[in-house]
């Protein structure tokens, strides 16, 4: 399986697809119009911003990229001010700044440069900044509709792998993350701040995979170790269709919180860069994630609270409603 170019005409030869179950009608021939048909889309709402062929790219396959979203002057921006928090002359509450797994377990001291992300950026504006991208925010409501929270922040440092690929970041679904639904109103933006191809770990999508199920996820049974809560979900079949998603600096992908998608090795010498926030409607609601297949991460989640803050008695909502910020419109439910 092959993800559709958003440039093919819709209609146009395909296999049989979602497409077919979100169109009220197919036409025998010709173009898919919106004023003919109304079509029954769910992964997108209703605007004036996506043409129809990247709703239905979007409602078929799970991610959409738009290129060249991000200006490279804000890129540079915001690579020096991880810069800055790299060597510590900038910080904020919450802020995560995590090594990679292979060199925090070593005996060798790390210069700034062994950081593989940083994340919870919301109190650090220079940063958040991103998040507020007016030219993101009109892509993310058309997923969300118009009361938009940023959730969750990153900013990935994908280091050189050290020899044991632990620079791999195993095949997942973020709706594991996270409990709050509707999934269909969760969006993440993820923008290159270089290129990144395969040499470097681009991201890795199974196209369609949206439209399923949220998986049991563990952590991957990896000889040379995996970084902390980077759980992989269970029997992932790696003979699955899969696209490496080519960006270049300042391309945006966009993507559903079901698709399952991980990045590959860093071989080159370089720290490939990206910078992300996963947004949701205020509209969302919290959901108890006890007896399902969120439970061990919600268990991660209470320990590290535990040991890094002291807190217990929390959730794994709690961490969340206290990371989230309003971007746009109205703080309802999250
Ligand atoms: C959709 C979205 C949510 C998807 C994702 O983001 S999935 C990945 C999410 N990952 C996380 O949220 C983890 C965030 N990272 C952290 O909380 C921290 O960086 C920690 C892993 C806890 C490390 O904290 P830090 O303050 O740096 O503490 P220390 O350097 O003193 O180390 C404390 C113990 O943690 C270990 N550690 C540090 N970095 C990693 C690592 N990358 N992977 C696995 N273990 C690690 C370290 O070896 C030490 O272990 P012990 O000596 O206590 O056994
Ligand atoms: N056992 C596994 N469980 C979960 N995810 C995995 C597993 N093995 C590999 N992956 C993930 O599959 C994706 C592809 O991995 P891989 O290392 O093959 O990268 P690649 O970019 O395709 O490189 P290559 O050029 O070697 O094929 C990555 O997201 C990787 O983390
Ligand atoms: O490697 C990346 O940049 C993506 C990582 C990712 O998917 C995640 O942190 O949820
Ligand atoms: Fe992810
Ligand atoms: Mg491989």
């Amino acid at each position: 399986m092959q993800a559709r170019s958003p440039t093919t005409a819709p209609g146009g030869g395909g296999r049989l697809s979602v497409l077919q179950r979100h169109l009220t009608a197919v036409p025998l021939s010709g173009q898919v119009s919106s004023a003919t048909y109304a079509p029954n889309f769910c992964y997108t709402l209703d605007n004036d911003l996506l043409t129809t062929e990247q709703r239905q790219f979007y409602e078929e396959n799970g991610f959409l990229v738009i290129k060249n979203l991000v200006s490279h002057k804000d890129i540079d921006k915001f690579r020096e001010v991880f810069e800055r928090v790299c060597k510590k002359e900038l910080t904020a509450p919450g802020m995560v700044v995590m090594r990679d797994v292979a060199i925090a377990k070593s005996e060798f001291v790390p210069d700034q440069k062994a950081i593989t992300k940083v994340q919870d950026f919301q109190e650090l504006p220079e940063l958040f900044e991103y998040c507020s991208l007016p030219q993101i925010v009109q892509y993310v409501k058309c997923f969300t509709g118009p009361n938009i929270m940023s959730m969750h922040t990153m900013l990935i440092n994908k280091p050189p792998d050290a020899g044991k690929k632990t620079s791999r970041h195993p095949m997942h679904q973020d709706l594991h993350y996270f409990p709050f639904r509707p999934a269909d109103r969760i969006v993440c933006a993820w923008t290159a701040m270089e290129r990144i191809d395969r040499s470097n770990g681009c991201l890795v999508v199974l196209p369609g995979t949206h439209t399923g199920e949220l998986k049991q996820h563990d952590y991957p049974e990896w000889e040379g170790g995996v970084n902390k809560m980077y759980h992989g979900v269970r029997d992932y079949d790696p003979s699955l269709p899969r696209v490496h998603l080519t960006m270049e600096k300042g391309d945006t992908v966009f993507f559903h919180p079901i698709l399952i998608h991980g990045s590959g090795m860093n071989r080159t010498a370089g720290f490939r860069k990206a910078i992300s926030c996963h947004y949701a409607s205020s509209d969302c609601y919290y959901i108890d994630v006890k007896g399902t297949t969120q439970e061990n991460i919600e268990k991660e989640v209470i320990e590290l609270a535990l040991k890094r803050y002291g807190v217990e008695e929390i959730l794994l909502k709690d961490a969340w409603m206290a990371k989230g910020r309003l971007v746009q419109g109205e703080r309802i439910n999250l």
